[in-house]
């Protein structure tokens, strides 16, 4: 609906026009006569009453729907839809089914009343013959209790969000008064990838993630990307520059024919027909072309290495002739006139050189003096300049191979960075990684949100950034900190012995988070809201009855404004040079002494708003505020961005420490997102379909292992520091709070599980048991425990999606884990607490996908590592445990079946819990390793032991007893 109004006076200051609910409220403007305004009509399509009113500045008095002529009122259909669209919300609730919500949390109300009773019976049922068996049993179940119900605690709000794209676009990119072209008005979105060596992590799956991101849905004048390598290496950096020029062609392609996913190895590796519900004529040649191209590309890209070895031999050697050229010269001179001249070295070191006949200034391949992975000086290289502001869509293709008549051929801006080093700083791992490139990209680019990736995750889902713009451009979405997405997995073998996916914390633990204040960050897929990365306060809530314009984020330690001064101010933008200098000052001891840097603080914390849409969002930014280009990178943005990522620069600053990514953790992720919902921030969680990023995990027990033991350290390492979550502030919420002790906590269990893992085979050897005797009681507890774990089970099940096979490998896993890493992990956590040994950061490994003919072929690798002796042993000794309880009963003159029964029944629970790691150890079947050697004679060995012993009581006359 349109709504035309003219005023009988000129000079207004405000105007309010409101049908039904919804208000639309305008600024000051001198002459408002013949305005025009939109006015969403209501859902229904019934148009409400109409209600307007001005405010005359001069006078002061107020005008109402009677003193105004509405001269026009028009209205269209098309117009109706669009308006709609606007002022639908862009995100909502997905209601879970309230029955099975319900059900569940009555679930969980009798687990803990069942739970409180069993305890209260096992301590007044005190097992006289075996008190020690009793007491150690009994401390476990307490320690279970308490850990289950941190854990299932904050999972009784789960909540499902989705969001509303189609809103998004009529908001922000449909042609209206404020953007009359409907040019994007969509904030800016700066990409980090981090990779940190060419050998773990392979460049071609690095350079499939990146043209994943140069080929999203997104404007691609808002969009940059930013690679950070922290190997500093030359093969990364060439592999850049290849998929920086491939991108040329496969950008355009993808939005031509809008495939997906738009990873090319990805693509074209799809199983599926890839014709399928394509119209155009010619996609067939144009795929057969691009495919051909991806091929070279990677055979270019895999020649790399070679490559770079035979140039720098090259290079080298012409180097060395000269040296040798000189040295004789030297020499002859020398001889000749007897002139004291320093002679010249006779060997060139060994450099890396670039195509250009230049040193590499990054990692050498023979490293030595500032050259060397923590040794090199700062690079960046910005390998695809920023695009022109109006879209490209005149060139044709390579040599008109390609029709891309229509296309929009422009490419995002592509920066690769790679920070300085040096052996006297400390990097702070991936932390340090990302403030780094979150300083350059301020300079350069200045994207109000920042999406961070890991090198092996791809995006997957092409509108997925548009999805994460919704909660951050919806009402209140300035008070989302990040939207993380969950991570999800491919190659990971079908029946995902090792739990890989982590679908039971993806699908239950974070959608639960979600309905509380939010999921935490877990390191990858993950977009932030830059100023909440600098370490602001979320903005204050409107207050409940009158809007006040609740001004921009503020410092902590800032003093808040005062009501008055606050309603005073413009709703939007307030200008650096207009604010007090304080601020400013507090700016910079905060971020460092870059004026740029200073300065594009402001800048994004105004281009990150929502958009002022009626009287809830006035602190908003004016819609079609972000419409115009940004300015080209000039030479000086560059070199100040080279200084911004050097070593110093975050001396006697905050980053790491108030700002930005925060160092001293091996799970920096966790840190990080617990520091801003700490401070009150919200954060949403964005599920997707299809998803809207994948990546790969490591598929063999060792890696996965080692992957679990980072974490679980990282864990122990918030427990022991400021972040434990039992001391934060008061803005975390109660549930929230508790979610995050969980995480510190959750290694300390595996204490007790390794020592209930023990209790059954103590428990068969002595023939004693927990308890006295099965007493019914006891048995009844112990089903009531067990039955309503599984229906928690199957009701979490579910409403998460998940399949119970995934629960129960995560059961499985959780077995598993607690026996090894969980316990080497609380044993390294009081090594560093007690005599302050760092704990290292091992790379994950990822596959290159080169393997063929068995996609899991990794699943099978074997690879000792010592986290597995443990498992080993209990496994072990729970089977013999049951061989020699099993003989000793049957044997025995008054056997004791129901001590046999309980005990057997425990180790058989560990037992199957084992399993994936008993399977992990065989290795690949018909291929039997050694160590099923090992085991088998380690067992006979045992056992024929037992026999002996047996035997020798028996002759002893007595029963036997363990002392
Ligand atoms: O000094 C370093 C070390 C690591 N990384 C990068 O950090 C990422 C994560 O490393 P990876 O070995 O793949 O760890 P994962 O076990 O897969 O990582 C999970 O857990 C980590 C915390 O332990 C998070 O940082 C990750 O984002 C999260 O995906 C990779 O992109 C690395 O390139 C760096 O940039 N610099
Ligand atoms: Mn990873």
């Amino acid at each position: 609906m349109l709504g035309e109004t003219s005023s009988k006076n000129p000079r207004i200051s405000h105007v309010s026009i409101s049908t039904g609910d919804i208000c639309s409220e305008f600024g000051s403007s001198s002459d408002f006569a013949n305005y025009t305004v939109h006015v969403p009509p209501t859902p229904d399509n019934n148009p409400a009453p109409l209600h307007i009113a001005l405010q005359d500045i001069d006078t002061g008095s107020s005008y109402k729907d009677d003193d105004l002529d509405q001269t026009e009122l028009r209205i269209s259909e098309e117009e109706d839809a669009l308006l709609y669209k606007v002022s639908q919300p862009l995100t909502r609730v997905v209601k879970i089914s309230p029955i099975i919500i319900a059900l569940y949390r009555i679930l969980i109300f009798v687990r803990i009343v069942a739970l409180c009773l069993f305890l209260f019976w096992r301590v007044k049922h005190k097992n006289e013959k075996a008190v020690w068996l009793w007491l150690l049993s009994v401390i476990c179940e307490f320690w279970f209790a308490f850990s289950w119900l941190i854990d299932q605690i904050p999972r009784l709000y789960p909540v499902n969000h989705a969001t509303d794209t189609e809103a998004l676009k009529a908001r922000f990119e449909s042609p209206n008064p404020n953007n009359p072209t409907g040019k994007s008005d969509l904030p800016g979105i700066d990409v980090f990838v981090s990779t940190a060596d060419a050998e773990k992590e392979p460049p071609l799956v690095t350079a499939n993630t990146i043209l994943s991101i140069l080929s999203v849905d997104y404007p691609v004048e808002k969009l940059s990307c930013y690679l950070s390598d922290d190997g500093g290496s030359l093969l990364t950096f060439e592999a850049m520059a290849e998929a920086a020029s491939f991108a040329k062609i496969w950008v355009p392609f993808c939005r031509k024919h809008k495939v997906e996913p738009r990873n090319p190895e990805s693509y074209f590796g799809l199983k599926k027909d890839p014709y399928k519900g394509k119209v155009r004529h010619d996609f067939v040649r144009e795929r057969r072309y691009v495919k051909r191209g991806y091929e070279e590309f990677k055979v270019r890209v895999n020649a790399l290495s070679h490559s770079i070895r035979r140039r720098s031999d090259a290079f080298n050697s012409k180097e060395e002739i000269k040296a040798l050229e000189k040295w004789k010269n030297w020499k002859v001179k020398v001889e000749e006139d007897q002139v004291k001249e320093p002679r010249p070295a006779i060997v060139a070191p060994k450099a890396t050189w670039m195509s250009d006949g230049t040193h590499w200034p990054g990692t050498w391949t023979v490293p030595c003096q500032n050259h060397s992975r923590g040794d090199h000086a700062s690079i960046i290289q910005v390998l695809l300049d920023p695009p022109q502001d109006e879209p490209d869509n005149e060139r044709g293709g390579e040599e008109c191979a390609l029709d891309f008549e229509g296309v929009d051929t422009r490419l995002p801006m592509f920066v690769y960075v790679s920070r300085e080093k040096r052996p006297s700083y400390d990097h702070n791992k991936k932390a340090g990684a990302m403030n780094a490139l979150v300083r350059a990209s301020a300079i350069m680019s200045n994207g109000p949100f920042i999406l961070n990736l890991d090198c092996d995750h791809y995006v997957y889902n092409s509108i997925a950034f548009r999805d994460g713009i919704c909660f951050m451009m919806d009402q209140d979405g300035d008070r989302v900190c990040y939207v993380q997405f969950p991570q999800r997995f491919e190659g990971i073998d079908p029946s995902d012995r090792y739990a890989n996916k982590n679908t039971v914390f993806f699908d239950i633990n974070l959608r639960a988070l979600d309905g509380i204040q939010g999921p935490m960050y877990v390191g990858t897929g993950c977009l932030f809201r830059r100023t909440a990365l600098y370490g602001f306060d979320p903005p204050d809530l409107p207050m409940e009855t009158e809007p006040s314009g609740g001004c921009c984020c503020c410092f902590p330690q800032e003093k808040k404004r005062s009501p008055a001064t606050v309603a005073s101010q413009p709703a939007y933008y307030v200008d650096v040079e207009e604010e007090d200098q304080f601020d400013v000052n507090l700016i910079r001891k905060h971020i460092g002494s870059s004026s740029m840097l200073v300065t594009s603080v402001k800048v994004a914390e105004f281009q990150g708003k929502p958009l002022a849409m009626g009287h809830s969002s006035i602190r908003g930014r004016p819609p079609g505020s972000l419409t115009c280009g940004r300015e080209p990178l000039d030479a000086a943005a560059v070199s100040e961005a080279v200084n911004v990522i050097s070593c110093w620069y975050e001396d006697k600053t905050e980053w790491g420490i108030s700002v930005g990514w925060v160092y001293g953790s091996v799970t920096e992720d966790v840190v990080t997102g617990f520091r801003m919902h700490e401070k009150g921030w919200r954060s949403f969680y964005c599920v997707t379909e299809p998803d809207a990023f994948r990546g790969s995990a490591p598929i063999n027990l060792t890696d996965r292992l080692h992957q679990v033991l980072r974490w679980a350290t990282g864990s122990v390492e918030i427990f022991f520091s400021r972040n434990n979550a039992i001391v934060a502030g008061r803005k975390l919420k109660f549930l929230q709070r508790i979610s995050y002790v969980n995480v510190g906590i959750y290694p300390f269990t595996s204490i007790f599980i390794l020592t209930y893992c023990f209790l059954p085979p103590l428990s068969l050897f002595s023939g004693q048991f927990v308890v006295d005797s099965l007493a019914p009681a006891f048995l009844i507890y112990l089903l009531t425990i067990s039955l309503s774990l599984c229906g928690l089970a199957v009701l979490e099940v579910k409403w998460s999606g998940i399949s119970l096979e995934e629960w129960w490998r995560n059961e499985q896993f959780w077995l598993i884990g607690g026996t090894s890493a969980h316990l080497v992990a609380v044993l390294q956590g009081f090594l560093k607490v007690i005599a302050g040994i760092e704990i290292s950061f091992t790379l994950t490994s990822k596959s290159s996908g080169d393997d063929e003919d068995d996609e899991f072929a990794d699943l099978y690798l074997f690879k000792w590592t010592s986290l597995m002796i443990l498992p080993l042993t209990i496994i072990i000794l729970n089977i013999v445990a049951i061989l020699f309880a099993f003989c000793r009963t049957v044997f025995s003159d008054i056997p004791q079946w129901s001590n046999l029964v309980g005990g057997t029944f425990f180790a058989v629970w560990v037992l199957v819990h084992m399993y994936p790691f008993a399977k992990g150890l065989m290795g690949r079947r018909g291929r039997t390793p050694t160590i099923v050697y090992v085991w088998s004679g380690l067992i006979a060995i045992c056992i024929s032991l037992l026999y002996v012993t047996i035997k020798n009581s028996e002759l002893n006359g007595g029963s036997f007893q363990l002392t």
